[in-house]
């Protein structure tokens, strides 16, 4: 669904490649979170899958790009976009400030689009349905707290049925109701056949939710795995990316032998309480 090989990509005003050899294969319907230290290429491979670099951006790329059906290699201009939805980090900006209820702003692109009226009402129907905005939909957009209106802005580009969905730091303006709101949609994408490449910084929700974690540094893939592998991983802390608190708090217990050797280090919840049960289980025996 996205193949990335050997891809190299040079913004026009920069002295160093943003994207340095990349190659990435993600298959149809996999969720690939994507995390890095700033400026390690993130919003730039963002770009480059969402068909933004270098078709907008302008700049020299290299190498081949493979999404959803259409493929390109060098730098030639294609047309028309592949069905890439992108989503970006502030929500206000990608609304149209045409419209006056939800239902009209999630028309609105199917209506540039001419498509007809009982098949707009089907697409915009099934997506409400899918991310819970029933509530919301006779509602003005811009009244909408900021996870709503990121929500409206996910919505908005389902209806467009694209068969991969980027999303740039989409959580990252957003108080914790508006993340959570995000979460739940994307959540809501997981029985969906949309592949979505998503960059967050959240390492938890992106644990929670990912089937794989890639990391870059420098323009490359340096790590690739499950989420727990690479949130585990001892080369994490020299790439600029957070662990989870139950990976530090099982850390800081290893550190003084309280982490069971035998079991891998927990990156959520339950995997940390049955670590901490296991070395508990002694002393609660020894309690009166
Ligand atoms: N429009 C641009 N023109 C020139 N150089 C750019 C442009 N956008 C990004 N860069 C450079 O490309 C490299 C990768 O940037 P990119 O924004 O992709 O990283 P990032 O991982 O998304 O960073 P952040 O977490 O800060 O958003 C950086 O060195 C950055 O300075």
């Amino acid at each position: 669904m996205i193949e990335l090989e050997d891809v190299s990509f040079t913004y026009p005003t920069g002295s160093e490649p943003a994207l340095s050899h990349l190659s990435l294969s993600v298959p149809a319907g996999q969720v690939c979170g994507v995390v890095g230290a700033n400026g390690s290429g993130k919003s730039t491979l963002a770009g480059v899958i969402a068909d933004m670099a270098p078709r907008v951006t302008g700049g020299e790329l290299t190498g081949s790009v493979a999404v959803a059906g259409r493929s390109t290699a060098g730098t030639a201009p294609r047309e028309p976009a592949p069905p890439v939805g992108l989503v970006m980090q502030n929500p206000f900006t990608q609304m149209s400030g045409a419209k006056f209820t939800v239902r009209e702003e999630l028309a609105f692109g199917l209506e540039n689009l001419g498509v007809p009226r009982a098949e707009m009402v089907r697409r915009i129907d099934r997506v409400v349905e899918l991310l819970g905005l029933g509530r919301l939909t006779d509602r003005p957009p811009f009244e909408l707290s900021g996870g709503q209106q990121q929500m409206v802005v996910i919505g908005s580009i389902l209806v467009m049925e694209p068969t991969v969905l980027v999303l740039d730091e989409p959580t990252s303006q957003l108080d914790p109701d508006g993340v959570a709101l995000v979460f739940e949609a994307l959540r809501a994408l997981e029985d969906d056949d949309v592949t979505v490449v998503l960059v967050e910084h959240r390492v938890e929700q992106l644990a929670e939710l990912a089937d794989r974690v890639v990391v870059l540094d420098r323009g490359r893939v340096v790590l690739d795995d499950v989420p727990r592998a690479v949130l585990t991983h001892p080369a994490l802390d020299g790439l600029g990316v957070a662990r989870t608190r139950y990976t530090e708090a099982a850390k800081l217990a290893a550190a003084e032998s309280l982490w069971p050797p035998s079991l891998p280090l927990p990156v959520l919840l339950p995997d940390a309480a049955e670590g901490f049960a296991e070395v508990l289980a002694p002393t609660r025996q020894e309690l009166p």
